[in-house]
């Protein structure tokens, strides 16, 4: 039986690393009581929430949190009629917290998730790893079997090509989750009752040319190296699918990773995830995925991008145009998910204009 970490009586990280230079991005549809467990290591960072459903709701925020909140009227009346591009009812709707960040560095993390507890015990501090996963190399290029060779105690093994071993700026940090694992619909059906018990001690570098499915439950990224990329697509009210927010932006990120020289990460940090979502309603949103991904992979798996795309913005403008040619025939949904991935970069540049291509 796996149990979240007491985390009482740990003392506030007064030392937090990269203290101003890092945002905590919350998407909810509830009240953030979960904050008050993760008070130790987060309360020294600034939250951006994004509150998804009724924005009449009053979303309460635990006493000595510095944050920004933004419901759908305040994204609606930000962006215009870009705010078409932000999904609604979903959790998709966290990017809208990417977008406004002003900082280098993203977390985003629901608010179902606690501080989990290492093997020996010990309150795991998440976003600490984290950061210590971004500000390290990434190996995307020849897999070092002893896992993450820049952590204290381990090293390249032999045969590993010493002209590689400088490794490459690391983009996104993905965690993992104890206690419920983010499954889809069907195997949530099948396994009701299966607990993530195991906590695997390593960080990976994800190869080139590899995908994976990104989960945005516990997640940390360089918004300055790939943030335009992290487009969580458009899924909930008026969508024929959902669920799919963050494997759609790990694909696009990943591919773009791959083509600039970029590294992503997954393993440490875990989270204790504690609430499993109804695999019913799931079933019913991520339905169309289930069957859709067989060719979205594939399609990823092949996406080229050219030489002249040197820029994460240049290089999502021609993955939509990609997505429109080649995934359109699946489904016109399709069509519509290009026009807004066009429109979500033309409003990151429009708030973000220093990181105009
Ligand atoms: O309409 C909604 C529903 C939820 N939220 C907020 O989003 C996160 C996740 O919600 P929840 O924990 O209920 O759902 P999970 O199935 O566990 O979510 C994970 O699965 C994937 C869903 O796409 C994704 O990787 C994870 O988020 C909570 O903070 C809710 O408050 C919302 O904003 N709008
Ligand atoms: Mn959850």
């Amino acid at each position: 039986m796996v149990e979240p970490a007491n985390t009482v009586g740990i003392p506030l990280n007064h030392a937090a690393l990269l203290k101003d230079e890092l945002d905590i991005v919350i998407p909810t549809i509830r009240n953030l009581d979960f904050l008050e467990m993760w008070r130790p290591f987060l309360q020294p960072y600034h939250l951006i929430i994004v509150q998804d459903g009724d924005p009449s709701k009053t979303i309460a925020v635990p006493e000595g949190f510095d944050y920004e909140l933004y419901n759908r009227n305040d994204i609606n009346r930000i962006l215009g009629p870009k705010a078409s591009c932000i999904s609604f009812k979903d959790s998709a709707c966290r990017c809208f917290g990417y977008m406004v960040s002003k900082k280098k560095y993203i977390f985003t993390i629901d608010d179902d998730c606690f501080v989990a507890k290492d093997p020996s015990g010990k309150a795991v501090n998440a976003l600490e790893q984290h950061i210590k996963n971004l500000l390290c190399p990434s190996s995307p290029f020849f897999f070092n079997t002893l896992y993450d060779p820049y952590r204290e105690g381990a090293d390249f093994v032999r045969g590993y090509p010493f002209s590689l071993r400088e490794g490459v700026s690391t983009a996104v940090s993905h965690g993992l989750w104890l206690n419920i694992p983010d499954y889809d619909a069907p195997t949530q059906l099948v396994k009701p009752k299966e607990r993530n018990t195991r906590y695997v001690d390593a960080v990976m570098t994800i190869p080139k040319g590899t995908l994976f499915p990104m989960c945005g439950m516990n997640l940390a990224f360089d918004r300055d190296l790939i943030g335009p990329a992290m487009y969580f697509g458009l899924m909930g009210d008026g969508q024929p699918i959902g669920r799919y927010d963050d494997m759609w932006a790990g694909w696009c990120v990943k591919v773009i990773c791959d083509h600039l020289g970029l590294g992503v990460k997954t393993g440490l940090p875990y989270i204790y995830h504690s609430k499993a979502s109804n695999p019913f309603v799931n079933l019913k949103k991520e339905y169309k995925g289930i069957f859709w991904q067989e060719d979205i992979i594939p399609f990823f798996q092949s996406a080229k991008l050219s030489k002249e795309a040197v820029t994460v913005q240049q290089c999502y403008l021609e993955l939509s145009k990609l997505v429109k040619e080649k995934l359109s025939p699946i489904d016109p949904y399709f069509d519509k998910l290009a026009d807004a991935m066009v429109t979500w970069i033309e409003a990151w540049d429009e708030l973000n204009p220093a990181t105009k291509a």
